[in-house]
């Protein structure tokens, strides 16, 4: 049977019962059609094989785009290192995880194979979860801060014309201008969740178009009047004449780890491998930026030393400072004159540490990056267990 591309116009209605909401969505993309005249079901993921035959635990992991390279950084932090053979082989594996398979997708289709089952854990944008999951309770955000991706949805409208004086998302609800026949024009690729934020927000007349970029030209273009799209530092939208406005904002967004509820639950090993991924990520985000710092102090006692360094409000460290002896033979006698104090110091509080420590009378300050913090449980595992009923 012969396929072949063509441009298929098409309309979906809003997902939704409610007549006082007209939207719609005209979606314009290039299909595939085929030259049959039953209709063809096309599905992202699993069809015939169950998913459950597989043994191996598998991880999502973005391809291509600004979060591929963020991601393997990150995972390569936590001592996690995915092994990959060539940078187009779209298999690889994490050495340090046995059964582990890594899997390189699209964002998107990370989502969608998690939901299919074809996936078993994945890291995307929290957009990406939150558009392509659709509220599924399949999808369970293992970790909500990987620290890389930030970025928001949010609605932006031009800064001339009819809203020059539009500075919210309410005064953008109350023009007179929106109406059935002549709707507010909304381009977005996140045809989700936008109607849902702007039914929700109480806009009755809108209409939604998508493309798949470069989404800032559209009102200049005049194919729409405002956009809603991801916004990182605002620099398209300033160099497109653009605005963010009160109460615009659907989400915030960065990287998240996601895993499926079905998989944990049912699939041998992955809990456990969740376990350690979640404990390696909770370690070392806790530790970036965050220094040891190690002074040498003249002093009576232990006690005394630390007391001295507990006046000064930087020097607390994680559980307050450790303070040892530093022995050293004198008159044939063996003496602690002086204490060597331990503390975790964040990044920005180390120039003031410096010279707090100084002050109490701190030298031979030495100073190294941390790698990991452990904590004796990792709260989001204990989140994870809850959520699981487990
Ligand atoms: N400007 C941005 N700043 C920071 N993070 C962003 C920004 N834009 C997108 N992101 C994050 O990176 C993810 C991937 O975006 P990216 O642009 O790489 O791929 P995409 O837009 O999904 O695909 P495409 O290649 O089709 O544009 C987004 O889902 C979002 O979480
Ligand atoms: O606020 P800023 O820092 O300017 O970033 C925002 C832009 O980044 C993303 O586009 P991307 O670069 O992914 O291009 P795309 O439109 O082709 O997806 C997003 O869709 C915005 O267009
Ligand atoms: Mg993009």
């Amino acid at each position: 049977m012969s396929m072949f591309l063509q441009q298929c116009p098409s309309l979906f209605t809003f997902p939704s019962s409610s007549p006082s909401f007209s939207a719609q969505i005209s979606v314009k993309s290039t299909v595939f059609c085929c030259l049959s005249p039953s209709p063809v079901t096309v599905v992202n993921g699993n069809t015939e094989r169950r998913s459950s035959e597989r043994n191996e635990i598998r991880l999502g992991l973005p391809s291509k785009g600004r979060m591929a390279t963020d991601t393997l950084d990150l995972l390569k932090d936590c001592q996690l290192s995915v092994r990959q053979v060539n940078p187009r082989q779209y298999v690889a594996e994490i050495p340090q995880l046995s059964n582990m398979e890594v899997w390189f997708q699209r964002p998107k289709d990370i989502v969608r194979k998690l939901l299919s089952g074809d996936l078993d854990l994945g890291i995307v944008g929290l957009d990406t979860v939150t558009e392509y999951g659709q509220g599924n309770d399949d999808l369970i955000i293992a970790h909500d801060a990987l620290e890389y991706g930030d970025c928001r949805l949010s609605l932006a409208i031009p800064k001339y014309g009819i809203f020059e004086n539009i500075n919210s998302l309410k005064e953008l609800a109350q023009m007179p201008q929106w109406t059935v026949q002549k709707p507010l024009r909304v381009a977005t690729g996140f045809t989700y969740l936008g109607p849902k934020f702007l039914k929700e927000n109480g806009l009755k007349h809108v209409t939604f178009s998508t493309a798949d970029g470069a989404l800032e030209a559209a009102p200049a273009m005049g194919i729409a009047d405002a956009i809603l799209d991801l916004v990182s530092s605002g620099t398209t939208l300033r160099e497109n004449n653009l605005k963010e406005i009160e109460g615009g904002v659907v989400l915030e967004s960065q990287a998240v780890l996601v895993a499926s509820r079905k998989s944990l639950i049912q699939r041998k090993g992955v809990l456990d491998t969740t376990h350690e991924i979640l404990e390696r990520l909770e370690a070392h985000l806790r530790a970036v930026d965050q220094f040891t710092v190690t002074a040498n102090m003249r002093g009576s006692s232990a006690e005394e030393v630390a007391e001295r360094v507990l006046t000064q409000p930087s020097l607390s460290g994680l559980q307050g400072p450790t303070v040892s002896p530093v022995f050293c033979k004198r008159d044939g006698r063996v003496a602690a004159d002086y204490y060597a104090i331990v503390i975790c110091v964040p990044k920005k509080a180390l120039y003031k540490s410096v010279q707090q420590l100084r002050a109490i009378g701190g030298s031979g300050v030495l100073i190294s990056p941390l790698t990991y913090i452990f904590d004796e449980e990792t709260p989001r595992w204990r989140e994870l267990l809850s959520e699981l009923g487990l």
